[in-house]
């Protein structure tokens, strides 16, 4: 049986000075696969001193800690991994530096890049923007059939990534996510990202139900 999908968690693009402390309500709210670090304004002293005070967090609770855009950063820091784009430098020489740690390619909605991630020796393929998002500019838009042919081709996880809330994710579940990528779902939820993290994993696992 395939192993069941679950939440990816990406931090916010501007961290409130209670971040700290909304991230372990996050965290401790359910399953939450990892978390990525993704500040593409700050300068990297932030960078740096944002991962030395939430990676402790998310290690102290069995979550996986990746950081965006910079392998050589995240190898140095001792951080679980790193998830790098098609623009962020070279992937062999990323995968070189991210020996041992979890290495994360976007692939866009494009199944070429995807093979080469896997060629590269990518842990996993990000497939987006599935839906609009407000997080970024997203110039690429994927569709479910992407997620069916990676999960029935090849063994490497896929993620999907843009726009996913708990009110839409059920066609990707069922397509075969492994793993769900959310920004706003789960930091602006009306309730607070425990809530946000809680209603997630619900509309994940009743997807997986009706699967
Ligand atoms: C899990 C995941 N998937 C895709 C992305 C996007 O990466 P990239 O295309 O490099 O864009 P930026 O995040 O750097 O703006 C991601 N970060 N995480
Ligand atoms: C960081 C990122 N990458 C995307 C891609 O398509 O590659 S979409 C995206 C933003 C994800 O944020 P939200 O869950 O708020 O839509
Ligand atoms: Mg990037």
């Amino acid at each position: 049986m395939d192993a069941p999908c679950r939440l990816y968690l990406i931090t916010p693009p501007i961290l409130p000075p209670d971040f700290p402390d909304r991230l372990a309500a996050a965290l401790d709210a359910g399953d939450v696969a990892c978390l990525q670090l993704r500040l593409k304004e700050a300068p990297p002293d932030a960078v740096r001193r944002a991962v030395e005070a939430l990676m402790p967090i998310a290690q102290a609770r069995d979550v996986a800690f990746l950081l965006n855009d910079d392998a050589a950063l995240a190898a140095e820091l001792g951080c679980d991994g790193a998830h790098l784009g098609q623009e962020d430098g070279d992937h062999a020489e990323g995968r070189r530096l991210l020996e041992g740690r979890i290495l994360g390619i976007t692939c866009h909605d494009s199944r070429h890049l995807a093979m080469l991630a896997g060629e590269a020796g990518a842990d996993y393929v990000a497939f987006g923007a599935f839906f609009p998002t407000t997080t970024k500019e997203a110039r690429h838009r994927a569709g479910t059939d992407l997620l069916e042919w990676w999960s029935e081709m090849f063994e490497i996880p896929c993620v999907a990534i843009g726009g996913i809330t708990a009110a839409n994710c059920a066609p990707l579940v069922r397509a075969g996510a492994d793993f769900l990528a959310v920004v706003g779902a789960v930091w602006n939820h009306p309730e607070g990202p425990a809530a946000g993290v809680r209603a997630m994993q619900r509309a994940i696992a009743e997807a997986g139900d009706a699967a």
